[in-house]
């Protein structure tokens, strides 16, 4: 859905370019710098999300709007008791914060609507503000609007991020997927004068990218799982699921099931390439499946590969272990639920320019 919208929508990956390359940018002494490089990313989805979806441009209220988020999310997962100083208190506090900050900006947005400031294909809120029935009275209510930016923000925010951190310990650790990439990328920037932007064409050439990604979202979905109800009596594997029964289908199993995914723990990314055809339907399922299907399949898929051109066109990178850290395995991770790395993913980066950027 987002997708096809965005798609129409000419700057999206001009969008997306320009805040890769505000967030990627090192000044050019060839001195090694260190980063975390999920805090790094999950801020430069967020930006994007607000810039793409709900026109929300880099300023003061966009960091404090970011600030309030990510003290929501953190504690989204906690254990559930209301009481003062609990990380579910502040997370509930600010949650009220930030949804009063997204009902003034639907606010605003509608002003400007009417006053024909700004179109209706101008973002997600102005496109939502803009549907109207056959009498003209507005079909979704600015409530579901404010639901609807808020399960966008939280669907977005902890995914792609986590998807392209992945891939950045993988390149580290591959040579071979990483030279493999590097190629495909050099490519694509061979074909492009310095600094023009990427083209919908340009995109739809990182197969190989794409299948790195898929790859990476087989072996470490950042969503394990999620519920189903069950609409009939089912019999699955001996067992019989009553109609009404809820099921937690899990990705982390299906997508590493040895009859589906032959020597499944192996990386190996031509499993997406011709292969795909092998996969039955309903076993990939990093992204859901069936009716309720991640709609941001898509946006995920063109904000992954936008990234990664930047990051490789512009550093070589090694894994390394945090000063503040005394655990030597700095680069593993656990679930909480998403896959979090303790420190964030602590690298040293080398800027390069061997590919026009
Ligand atoms: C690598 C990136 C992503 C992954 C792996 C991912 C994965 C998923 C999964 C597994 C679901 C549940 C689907 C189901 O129940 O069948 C989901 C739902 C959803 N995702 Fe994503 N997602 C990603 C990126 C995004 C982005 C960037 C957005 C928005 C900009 C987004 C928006 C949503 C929304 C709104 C839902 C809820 C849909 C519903 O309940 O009907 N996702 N996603």
């Amino acid at each position: 859905m987002w997708g096809r919208w965005m798609k129409k929508s000419g700057n999206t990956l001009i969008c997306i370019g320009k805040a890769s390359k505000k967030s990627l940018t090192l000044p050019a002494s060839g001195h090694p710098r260190h980063f975390f490089v999920l805090p790094l990313i999950k801020s430069l989805t967020f930006n994007i999300i607000c810039s793409l979806l709900f026109g929300l441009e880099p300023g003061t209220r966009r960091e404090k709007f970011l600030a309030l988020f990510q003290r929501m999310i953190e504690g989204m997962w906690s254990v559930p008791v209301n009481l003062p100083f609990t990380r579910f208190n502040r997370s509930l506090k600010a949650s009220l914060m930030v949804r009063k900050m997204v009902a003034d900006i639907v606010n605003e947005k509608r002003v400007d609507l009417e006053q024909g400031k700004v179109p209706a294909s101008h973002d997600l809120i102005t496109k939502l503000l803009s549907i109207r029935d056959e009498g003209g009275a507005p079909v979704v209510s600015e409530k579901e609007i404010v639901d609807n930016v808020m399960l966008v923000m939280v669907a977005g925010y902890d995914t792609s991020s986590v998807l392209i951190t992945f891939m950045v310990r993988l390149l580290a650790n591959d040579p071979d997927v990483y030279a493999a990439m590097l190629h495909e990328q050099e490519e694509i920037a061979k074909s492009k004068a310095i600094g023009e932007p990427l083209t919908w064409e340009d995109v739809s050439k990182m197969k190989y990218t794409w299948r790195v990604a898929l790859e990476t979202l087989r072996i470490f979905p950042p969503v394990f799982g999620g519920f189903r109800k069950a609409l009939k009596d089912i019999e699955f594997g001996g067992y019989l699921i009553p109609k009404g029964w809820q099921i937690f289908w899990a990705a982390n199993m299906t997508q590493r099931d040895e009859s589906i995914f032959p020597d499944s723990m192996k990386f190996d990314p031509t499993r997406f390439d011709q292969n795909i055809a092998s996969i039955p339907p309903y076993c990939f399922v990093a992204f859901g499946a069936g009716q309720r299907i991640c709609p941001g399949y898509e946006f995920a898929r063109f904000e992954t590969l936008v990234v990664m051109h930047y990051l490789l066109a512009r550093f070589t990178w090694k894994l390394c272990c945090s000063n503040h850290s005394s655990s030597s395995k700095d680069n593993d991770f656990s679930r909480d639920p998403m896959p979090v790395f303790p420190q964030g993913l602590l690298i040293q980066v080398r800027p390069i320019c061997n590919i026009a950027c």
